[in-house]
């Protein structure tokens, strides 16, 4: 039985198609990347697995559970970090995970947790409110992590975390999983999901356009490097010749300078060979590997482009 299931998922806030008929299966055991730009409808998706907001039509199951009708059930399996939580300004860090502990009827030790997510025994004592925002992460992330859930669900994790938050935030996710747990992570930068996902699924605009790992998206988009190319003379040679090579696309030309976006990094030795037989030498050359952010956004925008010529 996979940890999530939704069957043409849809959520309309008006006109606004928040979430647009999402069809998404997370298996049990996997950390699921869910990825989008800001209003994606990621957080939508999110408070209808816990049924903190009804579909308009089409349906979602967590751990088999229909979440319209099981939603008790579902939240006992589940520990959640929310995009826009709410903690108690005057009770201290430990309070709040005590009434969690509690409230679960679980036998966490608070102090345990505490340490885990990288609250002193101090920072513990002290109220709330007076937390700097990765104070506050770090405490949320605990509170989610209280008896031990089977799903993790995190949204925007690591809003305010500083490099060591981050670094302990992929240690918890990694400690979960190895325990068994699912994880499914929720964010607008693909950097941040990338040392720890097994598979993503891109949302954008309410739709999800992609459901794949990080190795199959860097094939689908194919701009995985691209090759800067110095070259002494004019070589005999159109734009469209490179273009028509195997793994060459998108070359452009400015002055002795060509650039283009190689599918495979081997490519490279083809291009220059095929430019220095048309006659030119090439005196320089330079590779580049496409950030995943700009793989991201390529995806992005390929959506977005087929969306108007549609
Ligand atoms: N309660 C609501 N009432 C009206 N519109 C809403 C409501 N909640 C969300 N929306 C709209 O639905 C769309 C999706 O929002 P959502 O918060 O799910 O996106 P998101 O991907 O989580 O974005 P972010 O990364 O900014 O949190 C947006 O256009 C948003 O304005």
């Amino acid at each position: 039985m996979a940890a999530i299931e939704t069957d043409a998922l849809t959520r309309r806030y008006g006109e606004v198609v928040a979430v647009d008929s999402v069809d998404l299966t997370v298996e049990q055991g996997e950390v699921f990347g869910f990825l989008g730009p800001n209003g994606a409808g990621k957080s939508t998706v999110i408070n209808m697995l816990l049924d903190y907001t009804p579909p308009s039509s089409g349906e979602a199951r967590v751990f088999g559970h229909p979440t319209r009708t099981e939603a008790v059930d579902i939240r006992e399996r589940v520990g959640v970090l929310p995009d826009g939580y709410q903690l108690y300004d005057r009770l201290s860090g430990r309070r709040h995970l005590e009434f969690v502990v509690q409230a679960r009827g679980a036998d966490d030790d608070p102090d345990e947790i505490l340490d885990r997510v990288g609250l002193d025994p101090e920072d513990a004592e002290r109220n709330a409110g007076d937390y700097s925002k990765g104070m506050a992460q770090r405490l949320v992330l605990g509170m989610a992590l209280v008896d031990d859930p089977d799903l993790l669900i995190l949204d925007e994790p690591s809003t305010g975390l500083d490099p060591n938050g981050i670094r302990l935030m992929r240690d918890v996710i990694r400690q979960e999983v190895n325990r068994g747990a699912t994880v499914f992570f929720s964010s607008h930068i693909l950097g941040q999901v990338e040392a720890v996902c097994d598979r993503v699924g891109i949302m954008n605009e309410g739709r999800l356009i992609e459901v794949a790992s990080l190795d199959e998206i860097r094939d689908t988009v194919g701009v995985g490097t691209t090759l800067h190319v110095t070259v002494d003379s004019q070589p005999d040679l159109t734009i469209s010749d490179l273009e028509a090579m195997d793994d060459v696309s998108n070359v452009r030309a400015d002055g002795p300078e060509l650039t283009m976006s190689l599918s495979d990094s081997t490519a490279k030795a083809r291009v220059i060979s095929r430019i220095e037989d048309a006659g030119a030498t090439v005196t320089d050359f330079e590779t580049t590997e496409s950030s995943l952010e700009e793989l991201f956004a390529a995806l992005i925008d390929e959506d977005e482009t087929a969306e108007v010529s549609a």
